[in-house]
């Protein structure tokens, strides 16, 4: 799994197209999207997730949360996000794993959103611009190789 965390005063998306053949069936209210004063979390789910999803939730919800507690963001947006891999997981796998991400921040303590995935989405976010404000982080289940 890699992981784009941008610390950003508000990030906001709109739905504008099915991405996938069945995208993730959403209500009208989930077509738009907006937090303020937020660790965004720009996800690609890979390939080599599929060996152990589990692990690779728990994995990337520590490092979100450590990144989270830096930066002293009480609020993460899950951005489901399929350009920062090449080796892509398969859809019902990737949104199963960003569901359980979704609601172990939850657990957590955090305010969480999630943006709807297998969509096409106009996003405007703007990033904090300090020296941890963009970071990237990169899980995979124990035994497998970092690609
Ligand atoms: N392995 C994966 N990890 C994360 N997201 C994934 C995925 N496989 C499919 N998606 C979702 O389906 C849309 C089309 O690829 C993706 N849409 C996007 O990535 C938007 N930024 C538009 O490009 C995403 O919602």
């Amino acid at each position: 799994m890699r992981m784009l965390l941008i610390h950003s005063d508000y990030l906001e998306y709109e739905v504008k197209d099915k991405a996938l053949k069945n995208p993730e069936p959403i209500s009208e209210e989930q077509k738009k999207g907006r937090l303020d004063e937020v660790l965004a979390v720009f996800i690609s789910v890979e390939k080599v997730d599929e060996s152990n999803p589990d692990e690779v939730v728990e994995k990337a919800v520590k490092e979100i949360k450590d990144v989270a507690e830096q930066v002293k963001a009480e609020r993460v947006f899950v951005y489901p996000f399929a350009h920062l891999s090449s080796e892509l997981a398969k859809p019902d796998v990737a949104l199963k794993v960003l569901q359980k991400i979704e609601e172990k921040l939850k657990e957590e303590g955090f305010e969480v959103k999630r943006a709807p995935f297998g969509y096409y989405k106009a996003f405007k976010l703007s990033c904090k611009g300090h020296p941890l404000a963009e970071l990237s982080r990169t899980v995979v289940p124990s035994g497998e190789e970092v690609s």
